[in-house]
């Protein structure tokens, strides 16, 4: 039996959460393989060390002078050393750092020393072998990260490894080149590990007790989801769902792999299984809520728009040659409209509009923006009637418009569209819908 664990910032923050990450892992000899993510948050309004990294780098970059800025990094790392009493100093580390920052390595190689270091502490404090994610996990000379590549390094480098801690976020080109996934990346990291050991258990260690129906900044105390697919939490996680990266799911998905999501702080509790596929049935009609803001729509009207074949395509190849990629589009009889992610749209708007007019000649065009979209996502709702009646019913007591309504053909989610400004009255209003005020299971 092995065991993945992968740390998020959250729960390494301090030297107090190390400790409960000590005794987490050797509570279980099968946690075999740690990644660690770079201290996060102590407090509301605290400042991540990837953040701090970031905002470092950037006075370097600009000449600036970043020994302030640089030691007030190392203080925090400093003071998780102390806190656990570690024979170990970081200095030879902030040296080269500092030196590597002046030479203008760049943005990534500075972001990713907070795993770096993360990882060495962590090591030490365990007694693990640490080993760099620069030296196996590859990415091209690009920057696209090199699945089966990667596969193969990783899995010989730990083959005969007992205990390992491997840092998460980052990796390396041939020649050397830091290079990281997106931010919350570590979570990729940790689905790459499980999967190169052949795991039997990714466990993804978080501040919440798994993943919950909805986001609990949205929703005062949300239930915990027990069981959801990998499709499922796909689908949550790309619209907005945080606690895991969107593409953590792939390295484990081809193995079979389960996640659990488990609490640091509430060690005790179950937290959520994402499997590839569970005969449990799901606790409600609907597995997970989750949405995004920051989109806008191209709406589109022709008469007989329908029978003019072709039609479509000729609107989309405006979207590709501006580079764009859509979100949604649903369509009616004589009217086609397409979300996409307004900030990427903003400054390509124009050539957008009269690419469309040149394209299909529309008999009206008009743009509207400040929307979000809202998941509405469960593998129980193709056996339930009434689903999108239940959420229209519950959106229009609240005088909530819909702007847009989706569904997908997998019969896996609804999608919404509203203002912003109703975004999380709108994400309320469903999860009391289907939470809340649920009849009793049957
Ligand atoms: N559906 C959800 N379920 C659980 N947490 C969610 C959900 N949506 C958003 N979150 C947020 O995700 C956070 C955990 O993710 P993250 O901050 O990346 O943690 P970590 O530091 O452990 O990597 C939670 O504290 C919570 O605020
Ligand atoms: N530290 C990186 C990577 C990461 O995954 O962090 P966390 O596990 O705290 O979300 C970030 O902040 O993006």
């Amino acid at each position: 039996m092995k065991i993945v664990v992968k740390f998020g910032g959250s729960s390494l923050a301090s030297a107090e959460q190390f400790k409960k990450v000590a005794d987490i892992i050797h509570a279980d000899p099968h946690r075999r393989f740690v990644v660690p993510s770079a201290p996060g948050k102590r407090f509301d309004g605290d400042t991540k060390v990837t953040d701090m990294l970031y905002g470092c780098y950037d006075l370097a970059e600009a000449g600036k002078d970043f020994d302030g800025a640089l030691a007030d990094i190392k203080a925090r790392y400093d003071e998780i050393i102390e806190g656990l009493g570690l024979d170990l100093t970081l200095d030879k580390e902030f040296e080269t750092i500092h030196e590597q920052f002046r030479l203008k390595a760049g943005r990534n190689y500075a972001a990713s020393r907070g795993e770096y270091l993360n990882g060495i502490v962590l090591a030490n404090y365990l007694g693990f072998e640490f080993v760099d994610a620069a030296t196996v996990i590859r990415f091209d000379d690009a920057g696209n990260f090199e699945a089966d590549r990667t596969d193969l390094i990783l899995s010989s480098r730990l083959k005969d490894v007992e205990y390992a801690v491997v840092p998460g976020f980052y990796g390396a080109q041939d020649d050397g080149v830091v290079t990281t996934f997106s931010r919350g990346g570590s979570d990729i990291t940790g689905s790459i590990v499980a999967k190169a050991v052949h795991a039997d258990v990714y466990e993804n260690w978080t501040d919440v007790s798994g993943f919950l129906v909805a986001d609990p900044r949205i929703i005062k105390n949300p239930e915990a989801i027990e069981a959801i697919t990998y499709k499922e939490l796909r689908e949550l996680s790309y619209m907005g769902a945080s606690v895991l990266h969107e593409d953590a799911i792939f390295p484990v998905r081809k193995e079979g792999i389960p996640i659990n999501i488990r609490n640091t702080n509430k060690p005790d509790d179950l937290g959520t299984w994402i499997v590839e596929s569970t005969c449990r049935k799901p606790k409600h009609t609907i597995t997970g809520i989750a949405g995004k803001k920051g989109f806008a729509s191209i709406n589109i009207e022709k008469d007989m728009m329908n029978s003019e074949i072709g039609f479509g395509r000729k609107v989309l190849q405006v979207f590709e040659d501006n580079n764009l990629s859509f979100e949604h589009m649903p369509s009616g009889v004589d009217t086609m409209t397409v979300f996409v992610h307004q900030s990427e749209f903003e400054h390509k708007e124009q050539q957008v509009i009269s690419g469309i007019h040149r394209a299909v000649h529309p008999d009206l065009l008009d743009l509207e923006s400040g929307l979000a979209l809202i998941a509405v996502v469960g593998r129980g709702m193709r056996d339930t009637r009434g689903v999108a009646s239940k959420v229209f019913n519950a959106l229009a007591s609240a005088n909530i418009n819909i702007k847009m309504i989706d569904q997908g053909s997998s019969e896996l989610n609804i999608i919404i569209g509203v203002k912003e400004k109703y975004f999380e009255d709108a994400i309320k209003v469903i999860y009391d819908a289907f939470i809340t005020n649920a009849a009793p299971a049957k």
